[in-house]
């Protein structure tokens, strides 16, 4: 869809997973699992996809590069501040993308004028000057006016109109804390259509927090009073309360174009899938009763409700699962099924795997199956989740391990590690066999991280039910996730604690090269 089009009746779908929905603590992805996100975003139909930051790190800028030359339809997007060093250093980032886009932000509310300490005047000029060198750049340039919601009207109208003379082709009116609520975000869209000199030549865009448990309501509010492309992110990643969820917009448009005639690109049915990668790669698991995507958006339980599906699924249903890629045909998976059911069954969970990828996993898979009577869909995406969060680089890897649990404490625990190709033991004493076993780690790998997050949940019900362990380390400001899944929870805890230990590692080894060994 072009920027024109979006001014009828199509609506812009902006993603900002990969920079928003990375700046919750702990969400950090790795280079390669941006650029398969990014990958998924395309092929699902989003219009823009925000790639990242690239003044923030080399990283980022990297990654950004690399999204840029890679995604072939959908357009690729900067962040920068208002600023000289960061406009270009996007634009180098994003140039030899197929439809690259600058993105740039300054806030406008009384403030966040104090955090760049400029009066409305000083503002005023600094918008113009950057939104024109970012124009004499790129001929596709997003400005936003960060925390629009709380900038006095006159004000926010000013700005936006020196942004449009500038040459802003999209105006972004963000809702940056989650402030506001339907009626007034509608009321400011239609407000700068009504008054600002030259609107109806630029799009009108909405990105909300979602502070108040209102961001899918007050981007669709946005939308009736003519914004015409919606920022958001996969499960609602982002800041604090996170952003507006794409797969809730998108699906409310969907299910109820009747009252809302507006449409978008994005392929439905990619929309599981995408869901649960992005849950994995972000260690952000999806809560149960999340609109579209959680696991029980589409499971009855009680009687009346399972009664009247039997009858007529539209009973209790307003989207077909098949909507957003859930299948109806429930394939059983144990220790008979064979590689042709695990592909169609993974697929169907989101999963693409090569050949030589399904041979490895298939023997996993086998593992397991012998472990557990039955292999449920939540067994299979935990075990992709390990697959694909530690890498055949890894430095670390766990050799075997023995631990002594009971009421009489200490509990130990004995560990063999394989640290840089050469086996490491340890034996430890701990408070629990969980503390038993990261002592061990600590004992065998130095470092000076703090854990900030251990979390543990089952992914089935019964006792042979895997548990998925999510740890998140912290050191020098920076946050690592890690995460697996085992069968023995305290296994699965060593496990997670030592990929969250590789990606610290994989992290410090781009400043300087060191031993591991403790
Ligand atoms: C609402 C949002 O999501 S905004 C985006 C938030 N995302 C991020 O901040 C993630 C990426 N950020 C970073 O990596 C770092 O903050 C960097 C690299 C951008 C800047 O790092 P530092 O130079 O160390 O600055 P620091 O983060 O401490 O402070 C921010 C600086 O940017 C300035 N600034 C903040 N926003 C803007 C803006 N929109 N335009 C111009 N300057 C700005 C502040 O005034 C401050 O400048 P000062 O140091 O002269 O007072
Ligand atoms: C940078 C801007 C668009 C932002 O994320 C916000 O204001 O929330
Ligand atoms: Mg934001």
């Amino acid at each position: 869809m072009t920027d024109k089009a979006a001014k009828q009746d199509h609506v812009l779908i902006f993603d900002t997973t990969l920079r928003d929905g990375e700046q919750s603590p702990g969400a950090s992805m790795t280079h390669d699992e941006k650029i398969e996100i990014a990958m998924m975003l395309d092929e699902m139909g989003v219009d823009i996809i925000e790639a990242g930051f690239p003044i923030a790190s080399i990283g980022d800028f990297e990654a950004v590069r690399a999204i840029a030359d890679q995604v072939k339809s959908a357009q690729v997007c900067g962040l920068s501040r208002a600023a000289m060093g960061d406009i270009d250093r996007c634009w180098e980032a994003i140039q030899f993308a197929v439809n690259p886009r600058i993105h740039t932000f300054i806030g406008t509310s009384p403030s966040h004028r104090g955090i760049t300490n400029l009066d409305m005047d000083g503002m005023a000029d600094h918008i113009h000057n950057m939104v024109t060198h970012a124009r004499n750049l790129c001929e596709n340039v997003q400005w936003s006016s960060m925390d629009a919601t709380r900038t006095e009207p006159d004000f926010l109208k000013r700005t936006v109109e020196i942004a449009i003379k500038a040459g802003a082709t999209t105006i972004n009116i963000p809702d940056t804390v989650g402030y506001t609520a339907p009626r007034e975000s509608a009321d400011i869209i239609k407000m700068l259509i009504n008054d600002v000199p030259g609107a109806d030549e630029v799009i009108f865009a909405t990105h909300c927090h979602n502070d108040l448990g209102m961001a899918t309501a007050n981007s669709l509010a946005a939308v009736e009073a003519g914004a015409r492309q919606i920022e958001c992110t996969i499960n609602g990643l982002g800041e604090r309360a996170g952003n507006t969820a794409l797969e809730e917009v998108v699906m409310a448009l969907k299910v109820r174009n009747d009252i809302m005639p507006y449409a978008t690109r994005i392929n439905t049915q990619k929309i599981m899938g995408i869901s649960r990668r992005v849950a994995a790669v972000s260690g952000f698991a999806v809560q149960y009763n999340k609109a579209i995507v959680g696991k029980n958006a589409f499971a009855h339980e009680s009687g009346i409700h399972q009664d009247g599906m039997l009858k007529n699924a539209e009973t209790f249903e307003i989207m077909r699962p098949e909507d957003v890629g859930l299948t109806e045909t429930n394939l059983v998976m144990g220790k008979h099924s064979g590689r042709a059911a695990l592909r169609s069954k993974l697929e169907n969970l989101g999963f693409t795997l090569q050949d030589n990828q399904l041979k490895d996993v298939f023997v996993r898979f086998k593992e397991l199956a012998d472990r557990k009577k039955e292999v449920y869909d939540e067994d299979l995406i935990a075990l992709m989740s390990d697959e694909t969060t530690s890498s055949g680089h890894d430095r670390i890897k766990l050799m075997e391990m023995e631990v002594r649990c009971g009421t009489t404490g200490p509990q130990t625990c004995t560990m063999v590690l394989m640290v840089d190709g050469e086996a490491k033991r340890a034996e430890t004493e701990g408070d629990g066999p969980v503390d038993a076993t990261f002592n061990a780690l600590k004992s065998l790998i130095s470092h000076s991280a703090s854990l900030e997050l251990y979390n543990v949940h089952a992914v089935t019900g019964g006792t042979d039910a895997q548990a998925t362990v999510s740890v998140r380390l912290e050191e020098d400001g920076k946050i690592v996730a890690g995460q697996s899944s085992d069968t023995d929870t305290v296994v699965a805890s060593a496990k997670a604690y030592i990929n969250a230990l590789n990606k610290l590692f994989v992290r410090r080894e781009k400043s300087a090269p060191e031993e591991l060994a403790g």
